[in-house]
C-alpha cells in the first residue's frame, strides 16, 4: 500500500474515513493545524471552564458527580481529584485487547471531536493525543463494556489513563507500562483539568474508528466480490447479457449500474464464447443486485461515519464564543450504531452471494462441464482427489457464521446505570460485529477467489482482458490444484493481500 505525501491535519476542518484509516495502517503522517486562531479558541473553552469554576457555577461532571450522580455536589476542594476518579472506576473493560491499528484509529477520532473546539479542553491535552499518535505510543483497550451512550466510558478511560501515565501501553511493538514509555520519551504524564477525563471519555472515539475501519474493508470488498463474480461467470460460461447497460438503465439504482459496469468491462462480450443458459442463477444473474444494495449504501453509511467523526460527541459541551455550557446528550451513538448494523447484513449478503457461487464451481450437476469439486487431477488419479470439497464446506460455514452475526445490536437497549441511562445505542457492539462479519466474508470471498482461479483455469478458454490480468497477478502464490493440497497457507496469503488491498479493482471509478 502507498505511502500519502500529504500529511493529515488535525484541526477545525473535517477528516475522511481514509484520513482514518492511513492514519491507522501508519501510511501518513499528521499534524495539527497551525492557525492560532483557531488554537487559542481551543484554550479559550478550558478558560471557560476555569472560569466558571472561580464563580463556583454549577456544571455537570466538573462541580457534580457523574451520570446519575449529577445531584451530588463537588466541593471546590475536591474538584481537581474527580478526574482521575473517573477513569479509575472506568477501568473494568474486559475481552480482548483493540489490536494497534485500532487502538491508533481510536487515538485519532477522539482527537478529531476535540479539536471541533467546544469540549473545554486545554490545547496541551490535544497537543499530547497527537504525540501519542507520532511516537506510535497506544493505550491497550478491552473492547468490551461500553454501551454506546455516555460513549464509550469504559474503553477511552484506557486513553485518559495513559494520557496521564497509568495502565498499560503498546510501545514499540511491546506491552509495556505507561509509566516507563513515558519514562523512556522523557514525558511528564498529564494531570487532567476538571472536564478533561469527561471530554476523553463521553463520546463515541471507539466504535467510530472501528467503523471508519469497518468502511474500509467494506468499500474494497464490494469491488472485490464483484471482481470475483466477473472470474465466476467466466469459469461457469454465464452469460454476461444480464449486465447489459439497458438493463440497469430500467432499473437505475446508481451503486448497482456501477456494479453492473464494472461487470461488463470485466467481460467483454465480445470476446467470450457461447453461454450455457439462456438465463443463470440468481447468485450470478443478480450479482449487481445484491452487491448493488452495498454499492448504493456506501454513500449514505460514509456520511453518518463522517459526520460523527467530525463532530463534538462528549457532554457537556462549552460554548467558547458566548462563554457558556450546554448539557445534552451528544455521546449517544445511534448513527453508528445503524450504521454497522446494516453493514453487518450488507456484508454478510455479500459472503451469502459468493458462496452461492461457489456451490454452482463444485457441483457437477451445474457448473457446466468443470470436474467434481474442480479438481485438476488425471483421470487415473481422479476417484482418490476431492479438489476444493473441503474449501467450499468451510466457506458455507464462514457465511453461515457470518450471517448470524447480523443481529442487530441496536435493538438491545438496555436501562443501566440507575436508569440515568435508560436508552443506549450499542454501537460499539455493533462495530466490533460488523468487524467480524467483515472478517468471515472476506474469508468466504478468499475461498470463492481461489476456486474462481481454479475454475477458469480448467476452463482454459482464453479471458478478457482484466480477468487474464488479474489471474496473472495471482498465479504466483497460488498454483492450480492438480493433486489435493493443504489449501490454508493459500486462503491465509489470499486474505493477507485483500486485507491490505493488494490489488487495485476498477481504480478509476
Ligand atoms: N455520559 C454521562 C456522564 C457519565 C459519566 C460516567 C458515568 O459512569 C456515567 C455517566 C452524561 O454526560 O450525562
Amino acid at each position: 500500500m502507498p505511502i500519502s505525501v500529504s500529511p493529515v491535519v488535525f484541526g477545525p476542518e473535517p477528516l475522511s474515513i481514509d484520513s482514518i484509516i492511513t492514519l491507522a495502517e501508519r501510511r501518513v503522517e499528521s499534524k495539527l493545524d497551525t492557525d492560532p486562531l483557531w488554537r487559542k479558541r481551543i484554550d479559550q473553552g478550558a478558560a471557560i471552564v476555569d472560569g466558571m469554576l472561580d464563580r463556583e457555577g454549577q456544571i455537570y461532571g466538573i462541580t457534580t458527580g457523574y451520570g446519575d450522580s449529577c445531584v451530588t455536589a463537588i466541593p471546590l476542594s475536591q474538584v481537581e481529584t474527580l478526574p482521575r476518579q473517573l477513569y479509575t472506576f472506568h477501568g473494568c473493560g474486559l475481552g480482548r485487547f483493540l489490536d494497534s491499528e485500532s487502538a491508533r484509529a481510536v487515538l485519532a477520532a477522539r482527537l478529531q471531536s476535540l479539536c471541533q473546539g467546544v469540549s473545554g479542553v486545554r490545547f496541551a491535552l490535544l497537543d499530547r493525543l497527537h504525540a501519542c499518535l507520532q511516537e506510535d505510543l497506544l493505550p491497550r483497550i478491552p473492547e468490551e463494556g461500553s454501551v454506546g451512550a455516555s460513549g464509550d466510558l469504559t474503553p477511552l478511560s484506557y486513553v485518559a489513563a495513559m494520557l496521564c501515565g497509568e495502565r498499560e501501553v503498546i510501545w514499540q511493538g511491546e506491552v509495556r507500562t505507561a509509566a516507563e514509555a513515558h519514562a523512556e520519551l522523557g514525558w511528564e504524564p498529564l494531570t487532567l483539568r476538571p472536564k478533561e477525563a469527561l471530554a476523553l471519555m463521553n463520546g463515541t472515539a471507539v466504535m467510530t474508528a472501528l467503523a471508519c475501519q469497518a468502511f474500509g474493508r467494506a468499500e474494497y470488498l464490494l469491488k472485490l466480490a464483484t471482481r470475483i463474480t466477473a472470474l465466476n461467470v467466466a469459469a461457469l460460461r454465464g452469460n454476461p447479457n444480464h449486465f447489459e447497460a439497458r438493463l440497469f438503465a430500467a432499473k437505475p439504482h446508481p451503486g448497482q449500474a456501477r456494479v453492473a459496469a464494472w461487470l461488463r468491462a470485466d467481460l467483454d462480450v465480445a470476446s467470450l464464447p457461447p453461454q450455457q443458459r439462456l438465463q443463470d442463477r440468481y447468485s450470478l444473474r443478480c450479482a449487481p443486485h445484491v452487491l448493488g444494495v452495498l454499492a448504493d449504501s456506501l454513500g449514505w453509511l460514509r456520511g453518518f461515519i463522517e459526520t460523527e467523526l467530525n463532530s463534538a460527541n462528549d457532554n457537556p459541551l462549552i460554548d467558547p464564543d458566548a462563554g457558556d455550557v450546554m448539557h445534552g446528550g451528544h455521546f449517544y451513538g445511534g448513527h453508528i450504531a445503524f450504521a454497522m448494523d446494516s453493514l453487518k447484513t450488507l456484508t454478510a449478503n455479500v459472503a451469502d452471494l459468493l458462496d452461492r457461487q461457489l456451490a454452482l464451481l463444485v457441483d457437477t450437476r451445474y457448473n457446466h462441464g468443470l470436474p467434481n469439486n474442480l479438481s485438476g487431477a488425471p483421470a487415473e488419479r481422479a476417484m482418490i482427489n476431492h479438489g476444493f470439497k473441503a474449501v467450499q464446506i468451510g466457506a458455507s460455514a464462514w457465511a453461515a457464521e457470518a450471517l448470524k452475526g447480523t443481529m442487530p445490536a441496536s435493538v438491545f437497549s438496555r436501562s443501566t446505570e440507575c436508569h440515568n441511562q435508560d436508552k443506549v445505542s450499542m454501537g460499539t457492539i455493533a462495530a466490533r460485529d460488523a468487524l467480524r462479519v467483515l472478517e468471515l466474508t472476506e474469508q468466504v470471498a478468499a475461498a470463492a477467489l481461489l476456486a474462481g482461479l481454479q475454475g477458469v483455469h480448467l476452463r482454459g478458454d482464453p479471458l478478457p482482458v482484466p480477468l487474464a490480468a488479474m489471474v496473472d497477478t495471482l498465479r504466483e502464490g497460488f498454483a492450480p490444484v492438480v493433486e489435493d493440497r493443504a489449501l490454508d497457507g493459500e486462503l491465509r496469503l489470499c486474505l493477507d493481500r485483500i486485507r491490505t488491498r493488494y490489488w487495485s479493482l476498477y481504480p478509476e471509478t
